[in-house]
């Protein structure tokens, strides 16, 4: 009998029951078309990025995903159950975390208080501030310090966290690089590949391919409101330039 061939990590991943399903999601702004039949998949414990240039329709399919664009036809699935037609209250608490770009810190609160903030949504998978703590020891250093006084990337760590703290299972994160310097963008990666090893999956807005490449399991390529090409991260890395060619970026 012939042997079993060995499966990669991100093949495993693949068969494993995604967590995130979604399905032919067209989504429109009026009349205008932003994004048509997108389908993707996101594993327990997966990092996945949709890149692609300005107005490819990345942020309005994260939207969409977490419920703040209504506008749309198709589906999306968490964890086994619809989202169609729930509002992003609802989205939350089924387990999506929302970490919008402007990363909505608020700015009076000191860090300890916008980590408290939000309601708990599960709590077996809700973060203890301890735990948040011991994995954002920057945000520990900082906890009595108000919103406004806090670096780029300490913000983004801060909006990074909350979800985590309020039992988020699935990071949405729209460009958590834009605006940060090379080495606190390195940062950022480190936290995220961090986040996953506590299993916790991401779905990732990406502009900045190099970072990209350094976190995620796999990347789906959006043009025009399309998802043209759908690819493990081996290959995104071994194929960027042709790629960002292909996609005018
Ligand atoms: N509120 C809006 N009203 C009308 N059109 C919009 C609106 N938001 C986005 N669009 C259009 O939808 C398309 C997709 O935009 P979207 O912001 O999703 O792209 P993106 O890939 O996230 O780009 P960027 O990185 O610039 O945000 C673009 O053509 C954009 O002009």
């Amino acid at each position: 009998m012939a042997e079993p061939a060995t499966t990669t990590k991100t093949e495993q991943a693949r068969t494993t029951t995604p967590l995130l399903a979604v399905e032919k999601l067209s989504a429109f702004h009026g009349e205008a078309q932003a994004l048509r039949e997108a389908s993707l998949d996101v594993a327990p414990g997966e990092v996945v990025t949709l890149v692609g240039r300005n107005g490819a329709g990345k942020t309005t399919l994260l939207r969409s995903i977490m419920g703040l664009h209504r506008n749309v036809r198709g589906s999306v699935t968490f964890d086994g159950k619809t989202l169609d037609g729930r509002s992003a209250d609802k989205r939350a608490r089924a387990g999506l975390g929302w970490v919008p770009d402007d990363r909505g810190i608020y700015a009076t609160l000191t860090v300890a208080e916008n980590l408290s903030l939000p309601p708990v949504v599960d709590k077996d998978a809700a973060w203890s501030l301890g735990r948040i703590y011991e994995h954002f020891p920057v945000l520990r250093e900082r906890r009595d310090f108000p919103g406004t006084k806090l670096s780029g990337g300490e913000q983004q760590m801060l909006a990074m966290a909350r979800p985590l703290r309020a039992g988020s299972r699935l990071l949405l994160l729209d460009e958590p690089s834009e605006g940060l310097a090379p080495v606190i963008v390195d940062k950022i990666g480190e936290i995220i590949r961090d986040i996953k090893s506590q299993g916790v999956a991401v779905l990732l807005v990406e502009q900045n391919v190099r970072f990209a490449g350094t976190v995620a399991d796999r990347h789906n390529l959006l043009a025009q409101g399309e998802i043209v090409e759908s690819l493990p991260n081996e290959e995104f890395r071994s194929r960027t330039t042709e790629l960002l060619q292909h996609l005018g970026m």
